[in-house]
């Protein structure tokens, strides 16, 4: 893929069960590392939006009425599809998002595995029976489809954050469509398309329209769309959420973090410095649950930045698509303004740089930066890119503080060789996942996955808890014969 691809059924186009031209013209895709033109996508316009959310409740009620294990079978084989074409998906993470090889590969693993969980859900029971008082009577609790899901989602981790949503969704009976963002709108979006589009799933019950805000906006206020999942910025996030409250939508937010990872006197240094590099590196830092706020105790703060410094030294930051790396590039140069900013503010209020600080074009060398006070820039704000801060405290209780004085509250890790003094300390942080010994970009499909405060709605991804998101709860009572009343 050297050359831009205009061959494939979805250039220039949207997926609305079949590929059509957008209303909104076409957007190039563009490769992070380069800038170079990979391709294009349609954009569509909230005239196309109208359109297929129209379609989509058209389309949902004969979805919803084929048997759970017709819908099951349909998710199950585009999983499998998806396998099948790792390498493309793979290849596009990596060209397209700047990702490197083995996360665009762990990301098909994983989204693979959601698919197979998701599936299953549509065989699992779908209610409860209550006793009635009235004699005679049933009382039947089910849940139902809500009918069209509108997702939204980021270019991060386009593939899986998409799919976590859309599988589900699909599974229990709802009809999707899926906004991608415009810098991920093949791997997130025209790929994914095309996987349900061969595997046989009826027009109009998942349709892909790739655009910016203004598409995003047209799918969250359509009448037809009856809940919106929404992965991104805390920012956005907020707005989603205020006009879902007054058209009394349902909606899930799963938004940003500044995570706390947490090292107390006790613990093993050299593992967790191995966590921190993976934590607040992978993936350039562009992860919500990264390691964004390194809370050392003040024994063991200057051997720790010792042992993550030498791993930061050791990362190979470049092109991901022109051989291995450790770092890919950041995914924008807006995005490598904001990281550096923040870096640089915090060195000139007192932080002392340790490692990396500096950038080429968007490749930004690991950074970890000591001395790093709670009105700084790099503790106060979300950074999503490849720093380490690191504060020092002195007890468990102004560990606890540190963490959670964060509007946030999605992820944390606490490293100590007592289990029972971190399980004391993960139950009073503000986190909606903690884990001990280990650090905070965790995900395992099959757990409920989410966050507290800023992080999110209070919803939750995976396992049984895509039941709860994805269908809504309906009350059917059964009598022998009609009731009689006194009037
Ligand atoms: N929770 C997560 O996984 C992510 C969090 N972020 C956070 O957001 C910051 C900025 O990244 P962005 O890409 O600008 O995130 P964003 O929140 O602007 O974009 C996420 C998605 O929302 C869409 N969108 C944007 N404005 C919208 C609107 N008004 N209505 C409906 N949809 C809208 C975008 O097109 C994209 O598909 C990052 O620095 C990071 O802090 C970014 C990406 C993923
Ligand atoms: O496991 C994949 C995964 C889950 C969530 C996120 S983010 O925190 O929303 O960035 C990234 C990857």
């Amino acid at each position: 893929m050297n050359t831009p691809v205009k061959t494939e059924r979805w250039s220039g186009k949207i997926f609305t069960g079949s590929w059509v031209a957008a209303r909104g013209g076409v957007a190039p895709v563009l490769e992070a590392a380069t800038g170079a033109a990979l391709g294009e996508v349609g954009v569509a316009s909230p005239e196309d939006v109208d359109a297929a959310a129209r379609s989509a409740q058209a389309a949902q009620k004969a979805w919803a009425a084929t048997p759970f294990d017709q819908r099951a079978a349909i998710v199950r084989e585009a999983a499998r599809l998806l396998k099948e074409r790792a390498a493309e998906f793979t290849q596009w993470n990596v060209r397209e998002c700047g990702s490197i090889v083995p996360k665009g590969e762990w990301e098909v693993g994983i989204t693979h595995e959601q698919m197979q969980q998701a599936a299953a859900l549509a065989g699992l029971p779908n209610g409860m029976m209550f006793p009635s008082s009235v004699p005679g009577r049933t009382n039947l609790w089910q849940r139902v489809p809500l009918g069209v899901v509108g997702v939204i989602a980021p270019w991060n981790f386009p593939l899986f954050l998409a799919m976590r949503s859309v599988a589900p969704a699909l599974a229990l009976g709802n009809a999707v469509l899926l906004k991608p963002d415009l810098q991920s709108a093949v791997t997130g979006g025209a790929l994914i398309a095309r996987l349900f589009e061969d595997v046989g799933l009826p027009p109009g019950v998942l349709q892909v329209l790739p655009g910016g805000p203004a598409t995003g906006d047209a799918v969250v206020r359509h009448p037809c769309v009856n809940m919106v999942s929404f992965t991104g910025s805390t920012a956005v996030g907020r707005q989603i959420g205020e006009f879902c409250g007054r058209a009394l939508k349902k909606v899930a937010l799963e938004l940003g973090g500044n995570n706390a990872m947490i090292v107390l006197d006790d613990a093993d240094l050299d593992g967790a410095s191995s966590c921190a590099a993976w934590g607040g590196f992978l993936h350039q830092g562009q992860i919500c649950m990264a390691a964004g706020r390194h809370l050392v105790h003040r024994s063991v703060a200057d051997a720790y930045a010792a042992k993550l410094v030498e791993r930061a030294k050791k990362l190979y930051v470049g092109d991901p698509h022109a051989g291995p790396a450790h770092l890919g590039p950041l995914i924008n140069d807006r995005q490598t303004e904001r990281v550096h900013r923040i870096v640089t503010e915090s060195i000139a209020a007192g932080a002392t740089l340790l490692a990396g600080g500096t950038h080429e074009g968007r490749f930004y060398q690991p950074t970890v930066l000591s001395n790093v006070a709670v009105d700084m820039p790099a503790f106060a704000e979300e950074i999503f890119g490849p720093v380490a801060p690191i504060t020092v405290f002195d007890t468990d209780e102004e560990a606890v503080a540190l963490a959670n004085s964060s509007e946030y509250g999605l992820a944390a890790a606490i490293h100590s060789k007592s289990t029972a003094r971190a399980l004391r300390m993960a139950s009073q942080l503000k986190s909606g996942m903690v884990h001990i010994n280990d650090q905070p970009v965790n995900c395992e499909p099959q757990v409920p996955f989410g966050g507290m405060g800023a992080s999110g709605s209070g919803g939750r991804f995976g396992g049984p808890a895509s039941i709860d998101e994805f269908t809504q709860a309906q009350w059917v009572s059964v009598s022998e014969k009609a009731a009689q009343y006194p009037f």
